[in-house]
């Protein structure tokens, strides 16, 4: 693999990234297959989301997804409760998906994997003065995980959809203000934990998961808008269309996954 440019490819895919991030092969990675007996834990409170002031910053193409920046200089958009010693403050969202009739979740459920998932990331500004601080700690991330399945139109995924066509090319970004990702999530809660990683590289196993079980709607035609965003720059000769950017699942390695009502 040529310097650090992992990816999704043959060459610098999932399969490779053990040979520039170790960690790849630890003890608490993530995703995972989430099987169909999970221990109900009933001291597992309900998670909070506390988004009512949240600002969204930006819009922009990473080369991996699709990122919507938050303002976390302070506590305005935090999730707290659940399995969750501290709040956690989100600072961005993004999402993971298929190619064109195949899904691209990155957790699966008894096997089976969604159309996409979105990741809302949160870390804990209470004990670490820096996101990257965090992202490195045990205890620093806790990330809200929403499987798409496709469906009916999503009635407020269009404006991410329609900000797209502007962020196409890696390195891209625009304005993206007044989004509140409340409008993203499943009437239920109702949530599956563990503790695992980031499921890219570094691969810092620092975050606490919480998986809502519901799964929300979209359309075939709103995730086909996913896939003309580009893996690649404007300027490079490359067109790589950003399609099936997900890790598959990991080796559980006796960890407890627990389930809340
Ligand atoms: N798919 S995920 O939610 O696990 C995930 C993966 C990587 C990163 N970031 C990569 C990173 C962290 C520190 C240095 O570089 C993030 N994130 O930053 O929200 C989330
Ligand atoms: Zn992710």
């Amino acid at each position: 693999m040529k310097g650090n440019h992992w990816g999704y490819g043959k060459e610098n895919g999932p399969d490779v990234w053990h040979k520039n991030y170790p960690v790849a092969l630890g003890s608490r990675q993530s995703p995972i297959d989430i099987p169909h007996q999970v221990s109900h834990d009933p001291s597992l409170g309900p998670i909070v989301l506390d988004y009512d002031h949240c600002t969204s910053i930006n819009i922009c193409n990473n080369g991996h997804s699709v990122v919507v920046n938050f303002d976390d200089t302070d506590d305005r958009s935090v999730i707290h409760g659940g399995p969750l010693e501290n709040p956690y403050r989100l600072s961005q969202f993004h999402f993971h998906w298929g190619g064109k009739g195949c899904d691209g979740s990155e957790h699966t459920v008894a096997g089976n994997s969604y159309a996409s998932e979105l990741h809302l990331v949160h870390w804990n500004a209470v004990k670490y003065k820096l996101f990257d601080h965090a992202a490195a700690a045990p205890d620093g991330l806790a990330v809200v995980g929403i499987f798409l399945e496709t469906g009916d139109d999503h009635r407020w995924l269009h404006t991410i959809t329609d900000a797209m066509y502007m962020v196409k090319y890696k390195g891209s970004a625009t304005d993206f203000k007044g989004f509140n990702p409340k409008c993203l999530l499943p009437s239920s809660l109702h949530y599956w934990t563990y503790l695992g990683s980031l499921t890219t590289p570094p691969l810092h196993e620092s975050v606490t998961w919480i998986l809502l079980k519901e799964p929300i709607a979209v359309s075939e035609k709103q995730l086909g808008k996913f896939r003309l965003l580009q893996f690649t720059g404007e300027e490079e000769d490359q067109r790589l269309r950003m399609e099936n950017n997900f890790r598959p699942p990991q080796p559980l390695k006796g960890r407890r996954i627990r389930s809340s009502n």
